[in-house]
Order: C-alpha cells, then structure tokens, then sequence
C-alpha cells in the first residue's frame, strides 16, 4: 500500500516514524509539504519521498492523509478537488467535518476523519476513526490498517463524538506532559539533578499506565491501595483536591471538545453532527 500526507509536520511525523518502525517502507511514503525544510527532514529520517506541491506522487498513493493544520485544510484541499478517483482520504485535523472535507475535496466522498496522537510515534498511539457515509468496507480496513500500526484503533459511530476523542487522547499526550513537567519540578525542588527527576517521574507515569491497561480494576480502585489511611499519599491527594485538581482537568478536556466544535463549525460551516 502507498500511503500519502498532505502536510509534513508534527503529526505526520510521528505517523511516519511509527509506520516506518512498523516495516513499512519509506519509499511506499510520498509527503507533500511547502517547507523544504520539512520534506528534508523526513527524507533524511525516514527516507521518504517528497514533493512541495499535490501531483503524480501524491494522486498514485491508494490512502492520502490530510495532515495540514484545520486552518490551512481548505486551501490545501483545492488541488486535489476533481483529481480523485479510487483514493481513500484519511483527515486527521481537529474540528473539520466529514461534509465539509467531502465538499472541498468537489464532492469526493470517500472520506474518513480520524484522531490519532504522537505516541503514534513509538507505536503506541491510540486513533478514533469515524467514517463517511460512503466509504464502504475495504475503506475502513484502509483506514484501520494505517492507524492500527501505530497503535490501538476505536471506531466512532457518531461524528459529534470526534471532539471529544479528540480532547481525551488527541490532545491528551500534552496533559501527561504537562504532569511529568510538574513532577519533574518537584523532584528538582528536593535537590534532585534533571536526570534523576525525570527517572522518577518518567518511570512512575510509564509504570502506572502499564499496571492501569494490565489490571481489570478500575483506575480508582488502584488508586486506593497506593493510598495508606493517614499516609503521604492522602496528604498529595487532600492537597489536589484543595486545588480542584481533577474538576480542572475535567474541565479542561470539556475546553477542548468546545474549541474542536468551534474550529469545525469557523472553518467549514455544515450542520453540526447530532450530538
Ligand atoms: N500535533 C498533534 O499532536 C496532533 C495533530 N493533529 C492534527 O494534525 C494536523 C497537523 O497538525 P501538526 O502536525 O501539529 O501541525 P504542523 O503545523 O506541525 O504540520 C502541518 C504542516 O503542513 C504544512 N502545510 C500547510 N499548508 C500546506 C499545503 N497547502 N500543502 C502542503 N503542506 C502544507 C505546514 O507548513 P507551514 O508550517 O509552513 O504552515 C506544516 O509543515 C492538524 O490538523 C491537527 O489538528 C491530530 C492529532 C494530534
Ligand atoms: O492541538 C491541536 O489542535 C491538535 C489536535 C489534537 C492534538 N493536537
């Protein structure tokens, strides 16, 4: 299978290294990005091949995935629109609708919008799909195979819920970050070098997770026997909660579902999905 990206940036990157890391070739990989800066870099990284502008390269590859910014979709879109015939496409912008990819595309329909994260890097992303009306089974396997070698794949059934995946897992790599940043800075606090602080938190978040996927508990339950009654784990979690720690964070994926259905409806503009 060849596979193609419209835009060569952050994304598209970690696609390609988990691809690649995956066995597939790079030679079986056409990017089309306006930086020549970008289509050197993952030449020279994953071998691949390069174009600045949509043509032959591009068209030949059986999924094109549209790996632009949602701002720069339209535009990027245009010099595909008529040009499509067999070609399954594979959005993965935050926000933009099926329909309005599909209308921009001339009212090409084999379309599917996913949500893939940069952990798709290592192979250990995690995607939501959802389909078009009118892509049809090999279509979906298409799609599911691309992003099932990066990782694990869930399909949606209702596009409105495409904003929501894309606040917990799309965006969800950046919360994890963001709690390592600040174990990291309470290591340091302790007088612990840089190393040493991200050893402890980097090991702790990665040995959570794993126990989390492996246990058929509930995360609570696990929770709870970290946490001796009157012990130092009470007092952290007695300190979060006095910060509202968890209504924030559950707030703040609700922010990005609104500014995921904000950016769908500013830039395309068709019906909201039924939620
Ligand atoms: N980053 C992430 O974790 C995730 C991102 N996404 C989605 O992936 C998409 C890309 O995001 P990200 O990789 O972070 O963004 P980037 O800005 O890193 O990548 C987009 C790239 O596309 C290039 N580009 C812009 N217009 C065109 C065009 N007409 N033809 C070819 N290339 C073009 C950009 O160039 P220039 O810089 O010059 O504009 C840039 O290099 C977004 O739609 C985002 O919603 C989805 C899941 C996770
Ligand atoms: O921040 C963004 O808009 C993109 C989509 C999900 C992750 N990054």
């Amino acid at each position: 299978m060849k596979i193609g990206f419209l835009g060569g940036g952050n994304m598209a990157a970690a696609l390609i290294g988990g691809l690649v890391d995956k066995g597939f070739s790079g030679e079986a990989i056409e990017v089309v990005d306006l930086l020549a800066e970008n289509r050197e870099r993952l030449a020279a990284r994953f071998g691949v091949r390069t174009a600045a502008t949509v043509g032959d390269g591009l068209l030949a590859c059986e999924v094109i995935v549209l790996a632009v910014k949602p701002q720069q979709m339209r535009a990027a879109l245009a010099p595909l629109a008529g040009c499509l015939q067999q070609q399954l496409v594979v959005s993965i912008a935050a926000g933009l609708r099926v329909a309005d990819l599909e209308r921009w595309l001339g009212g090409y329909r084999r379309v599917v919008r996913c949500m893939p994260n940069t952990p798709a890097l290592i192979g250990a992303g995690v995607t939501g799909l959802y389909a078009g009306a009118a892509v049809d089974e090999a279509g979906r396997a298409a799609a599911d195979r691309v992003l099932a070698a990066v990782g694990s794949t869930l399909w949606i059934s209702d596009e409105a819920q495409m904003d929501a995946v894309t606040a917990l897992s799309g965006s969800g790599p950046a919360y994890v970050f963001h709690f390592i940043e600040a174990l990291q800075a309470a290591g340091r606090d302790f007088g612990f070098d840089e190393a040493s602080a991200r050893q402890l938190a980097v090991d702790t978040v990665l040995g959570a997770a794993r126990l989390a996927a492996a246990s058929p508990e509930p995360a609570s339950v696990l929770r709870e026997r970290v946490t001796s009654r009157g012990g130092t784990t009470a007092a952290a979690l007695d300190s979060l909660a006095a910060a509202g720690w968890h209504d924030a964070l559950v707030a703040a994926v609700h922010a990005a579902a609104a500014r995921g259905r904000e950016l769908g409806e500013q830039l395309g503009g068709s019906a909201a999905p039924e939620a």
